[in-house]
């Protein structure tokens, strides 16, 4: 089931209508109801849905010409003030749709920028969005709903150009405002990049284990992520952001957790993906998604009280290889199974089934992600001189401490280490008891 939108004041939002193409794509009704759900993440309401059945879209118009007709009169009757399609629509069938419903229409290419400019919280993520945007724009100058775009995510271009009619040269130099923009904050990325590539490396140093959350997006990640950080978290780390809306999460956030046994790793809650992702914003998920890329174990959440989750899955499966995620160790784990008959917390090899809000289910997962990234620990006694109680300090804080000792030559302490730390301190070595 998707869901659009806790208990939303409908007056503030934009009446829409939405329209799509039945080519008989066996999901389609399913891509309508996503539709209407993104069409409520940017603060829409949908009033009404066209729809019609189509081999292929009209070149010049998407719908056919008795369709056309059919939506003006459903846009005058219903004061929806956008049309919002389904599938990417072309500049020109933008145009000519705009003539006849004297409203602003909108592709779903346009829909998924818009919300996107709205979420993004993070400098890296509202430049990556905003190229994203301008890449879009560029060939839509003359769309009425570029110009809507525009002071809807109030880009600094500021408005002013795009009116439908707009001189050819306006156009030109319109276009040359973008380009230039495009370069702008193209060079300004670099400079995000770099210190975001800084902060990575400080974490690369600590040498602790990745493991990303991903999936479709409202599957359950940052649910999922929130109540690993209330059991396992540090003191001062922050909850994650949950929402029942589409894209909800759109910055990765990393946190640190700690096991009883003291093995630590790092959890990061990665941006949600969806069908039909813009080819432009393949660019900026790849951005944010470099904790999945260099992750040691991905987890993969799947919305299984959905019926569409077989589809989720390979759009998240094509969309990991598009971004150019490699083919990293995987767990799936099924969300959302109080949603359904089926019994909870279960595990299959690397697959679970489970409920965020399930206390054993959260139990469960962790014994699995245990499992999967500290695969490479020994347990080793080391004598450690008295004059090097940092060693001794840095055991006690990274691993898992069996017994400690005070002998006269020093600090003997057996410990579960990972093969990187028993071979840093291999010189103290006493003996290695098992693998
Ligand atoms: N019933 C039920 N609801 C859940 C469960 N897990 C998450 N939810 C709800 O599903 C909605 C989406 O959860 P999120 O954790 O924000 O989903 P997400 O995968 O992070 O979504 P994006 O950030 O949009 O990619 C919220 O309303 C959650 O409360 C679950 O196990 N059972
Ligand atoms: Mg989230």
């Amino acid at each position: 089931m998707i869901k659009d939108g806790d208990n939303m004041d409908q007056s503030e939002l934009v009446p829409v209508l939405n329209i799509g193409l039945n080519t008989g794509r066996y999901n389609f009704d399913y891509a309508m109801a996503e539709l209407k759900a993104l069409s409520v993440a940017n603060n829409m309401h949908v009033v009404e849905t066209i729809v019609q059945n189509l081999n292929q879209p009209v070149a010049g118009t998407y719908f056919g010409t008795g369709k056309v007709e059919e939506l003006r009169d459903a846009v005058i009757d219903t004061g929806a003030e956008i049309v919002v399609a389904n599938d990417e629509l072309t500049p020109s069938q933008i145009r000519n749709l705009e003539k006849v419903v004297e409203v602003p229409v909108m592709d779903r290419t346009g829909l998924i920028l818009a919300i996107f400019a709205n979420r993004a919280q993070s400098r890296e993520a509202k430049l990556q969005v905003e190229l994203a945007k301008l890449q879009y724009q560029m060939p839509r100058l003359h769309t009425a709903m570029n110009q809507r775009l525009d002071q809807q995510t109030g880009t600094s271009a500021g408005g002013g150009f795009t009116n439908r009619g707009a001189g050819e040269a306006q156009v030109e130099l319109n276009r040359r405002t973008i380009q230039r923009q495009i370069n702008h904050v193209r060079h300004e990325l670099k400079n995000v990049n770099k210190s975001a590539e800084v902060k990575r490396q400080q974490r690369e140093r600590v040498h602790l284990p990745n493991v990303a959350l991903i999936g479709y997006t409202n599957a359950g990640k940052s649910t999922i992520m929130n109540e690993l950080i209330k059991r396992f978290g540090m003191n001062d780390d922050k909850q994650v952001m949950v929402k029942n809306m589409l894209f909800a999460t759109l910055d990765t956030s990393v946190r640190q957790l700690q096991f009883a046994d003291a093995k630590k790793l790092l959890l990061s809650d990665t941006v949600g993906f969806v069908s039909q992702l813009p080819t432009t914003l393949v660019e900026a998920f790849k951005s944010t998604l470099y904790e999945a890329a260099n992750a040691d174990l991905l987890v993969q959440v799947v919305d299984y009280s959905s019926d569409n989750k077989a589809d989720m899955m390979a759009t998240t499966r094509k969309t990991l290889t598009e971004i150019g995620v490699p083919d990293l160790p995987m767990i799936t784990v099924y969300n959302k199974a109080d949603l359904t008959d089926t019994d909870f917390p279960s595990r299959a090899g690397d697959e679970l089934i489970v409920s965020a809000k399930d206390e054993a289910s959260i139990d469960m997962l962790v014994d699995v992600i245990k499992e999967k990234v500290f695969t490479n620990y020994v347990t080793a006694t080391f004598l450690v001189p008295f004059a090097k109680g940092d060693v001794v300090s840095y055991l006690n804080d990274h691993a898992s401490v069996l017994k400690t000792d005070y002998l006269a030559e020093g600090t003997q302490v057996t410990a579960e280490v990972t093969t990187i730390d028993f071979h840093r301190f291999e010189q103290y070595l006493v003996d290695e008891v098992k693998d």
